[in-house]
């Protein structure tokens, strides 16, 4: 068998079977971790309690010493997280421990507003020069560049804080709603272009989300970097999506021989980027724009800006600089793509919810006036008022609680210190898993019904107080309004430390305002333009293998049959 031809599983195992040779070479070391991995089991059957007075968080009992969890988080990180987060309840840290790295599981909503609440002790060193260098292609002698750097009394120096202004302001208030005007004008035009090959006619497909994620990633991709990073590289969906289906491997800093592929996808994606960056040197002088808010060679503000950040953190080798491009370009599609195909899905499945959300997008489509010659060049939809909606938030926010499974990891970068009263080492990590979180079933609402609206299954309305109904609302134990009324509101009130597909405190994503009107642009779009018929005998599943990166993909082919709305 070549190594071509084994999978990721299967080689694994074969270095498992190595492993235990090894192992019985090394019985005396093996002999002790052993005999700490059945203290720990005992710990956890309760015939022997944990050692509260040394104050260390416990670990999560392993049976297979120096792989320790490795297998279990590589198979199943949900169950994995889960038992951490169950193990001595909520509010204790626990350990769990892959070869070379290690990390305290945080669960319960008071511990976890506690964790994004102590920006001064935990804070996200460690992680972004590694994913920069293991997943984004930053050569390893320039990695170090993108260490954040503190003055002298640990606070972030000028140019970290005018990064995270940059991101902050490049991605919030007017910045933003030109950025959705022309998200929402891209994807119009490749929806109207689409006639060519939809017609009126039905017309069956494959794969509805390779049909949305096309139109969605062009869309963004051209909204944040400019028209030229499309043209320049027509490829460039294709070897994103490439890329991103092996992007838990690069993270883990597998090596080249074991996945070839995944290397050549990131390479074509640096060689995309770097094209581009050269394009957009030789072409356009930013020094002479001024505060031109968009334009085709740099694309936003946002990331023309953040290219002259870069000079002044020092970083001026081009493929150092694509890589940070590169983890933008991913920031900003790898997770909403996702959420906006699963909110789409969700739609077409149940045709009274598909009702009730065509009938609020109609009421915010914006009638084109007499005057206006092209028509795809204005936006069609009011954004703001399909983000006030209540039913589509109710909706937005159920597929990210359900879909999204990000782990949202902090290191004690500078000293050690007391979390929940446990002690916690410089240089140790914790980590808060979403998903663990979203489906916690202490917290969460299950309306009047719990076996149809449990927390593993999506709930359109879970999101929506009747004030005067006290099944109805996110939390288990909605507490009772004064004013009774009937009316649905969207709440997320008491979800702190609950609802966090966004993650939270200093590092809270900043992407979260232009992903929500991708994710209701992208529905509003797609049912306005088409008659969608989802293959009925089809239920989609969620890809877990993305489990721990962001939104999960739906798993395998969407087939459906589509076709234009005569308009
Ligand atoms: C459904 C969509 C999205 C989800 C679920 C999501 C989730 C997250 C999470 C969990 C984090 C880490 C937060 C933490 O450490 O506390 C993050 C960070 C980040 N996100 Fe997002 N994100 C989404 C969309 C976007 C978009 C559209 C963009 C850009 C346009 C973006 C840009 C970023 C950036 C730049 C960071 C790093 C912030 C920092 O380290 O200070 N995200 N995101």
């Amino acid at each position: 068998m070549t190594a071509r031809m084994l999978s990721f599983s299967t080689l694994h195992w074969d270095g498992v079977s190595l492993l235990c040779l090894l192992l019985l070479a090394a019985s005396p070391f093996v002999l002790s971790r052993i005999y700490a991995s059945y203290k720990d089991s005992k710990t956890q059957d309760g015939t022997e309690s944990i050692d509260l007075s040394s104050k260390r968080p416990p670990t999560l009992p392993y049976y297979i010493p120096l792989v320790d969890h490795l297998i279990q988080f590589i198979t199943d990180g949900s169950t994995l997280l889960s038992k951490a987060s169950k193990f001595c309840g909520a509010g204790v840290p626990v350990r769990i421990s892959l070869p070379g790295f290690s990390s305290y599981v945080v669960s319960g909503p008071e511990a976890i507003t506690a964790f994004f609440k102590n920006t001064r002790d935990l804070s996200t060193t460690s992680r972004g020069v590694t994913v920069i260098q293991n997943a984004f292609g930053c050569p390893a002698h320039l990695a170090h560049h993108f260490k954040p750097r503190h003055s002298p009394d640990g606070t972030p120096d000028e140019v970290e804080q005018a990064i995270h202004r940059g991101v902050q302001t490049g991605l919030s208030g007017p910045q933003l709603e030109i950025l959705a005007g022309k998200f929402q004008i891209a994807l119009l035009e490749k929806i109207e272009a689409s006639k060519h090959e939809i017609g009126n006619d039905w017309v069956d497909i494959p794969d509805l989300c390779d049909l949305v994620q096309k139109f969605v990633i062009e869309s963004v991709i051209s909204t944040f970097f400019g028209s030229y990073m499309i043209t320049l590289n027509p490829n460039i969906v294709e070897d994103f999506l490439e890329f991103n289906d092996y992007i838990r491997l690069l993270f883990m800093g597998m090596p080249r021989w074991l996945i070839p592929k995944a290397y050549n996808a990131r390479q074509r994606m640096v060689d995309s980027i770097q094209r581009w960056q050269k394009h957009a040197r030789e072409n356009c002088d930013p020094s002479t724009l001024g505060d031109v808010d968009w334009e085709p060679y740099y694309g936003s503000k946002f990331i023309r800006e953040r290219q002259d950040l870069l000079t002044r953190r020092g970083i001026l080798d081009e493929k150092a600089r694509a890589a940070e491009n590169f983890a933008n370009l991913w920031a900003a599609n790898s997770n909403s793509v996702p959420a906006a195909i699963w909110f789409l899905i969700e739609t077409l499945r149940d045709d009274c919810l598909k009702k009730e959300v065509c009938q609020r997008i109609s009421s915010a489509y914006l009638i084109p006036k007499v005057s206006e010659k092209h028509e795809s060049q204005q936006p069609a939809f009011d954004t703001e008022k399909l983000c006030n909606d209540p039913l589509l938030q109710s909706v937005y926010a159920e597929t990210l609680r359900l879909r999204v499974a990000a782990l949202i990891v902090r290191e004690a970068a500078h000293r050690d210190f007391s979390f929940c009263g446990w002690h916690i080492k410089k240089g140790e990590v914790l980590t808060v898993s979403s998903h663990t979180e979203a489906m916690n079933g202490d917290v969460w609402g299950v309306g009047k019904d719990p076996s149809s609206h449990s927390v593993d299954k999506f709930w359109s309305h879970r999101f929506l107080v009747n004030s005067a109904d006290p099944h109805s609302g996110p939390l288990l134990n909605q507490k009772a309004k004064k004013a009774a009324s009937r009316e649905l509101s969207f709440s997320t009130d008491g979800l702190a430390g609950t609802w966090i597909p966004y993650g939270g405190g200093r590092s809270l994503c900043p992407g979260r305002h232009f992903a929500k009107r991708e994710i209701m642009l992208t529905t509003a779009a797609f049912l306005t333009a088409y008659e969608i018929d989802l293959d009925p005998n089809h239920i989609p599943s969620v890809n877990m293998s993305h489990f721990g990166f962001g939104t999960m993909p739906p798993k395998g082919k969407l087939s459906c049959r589509i076709r234009y709305l005569p308009r």
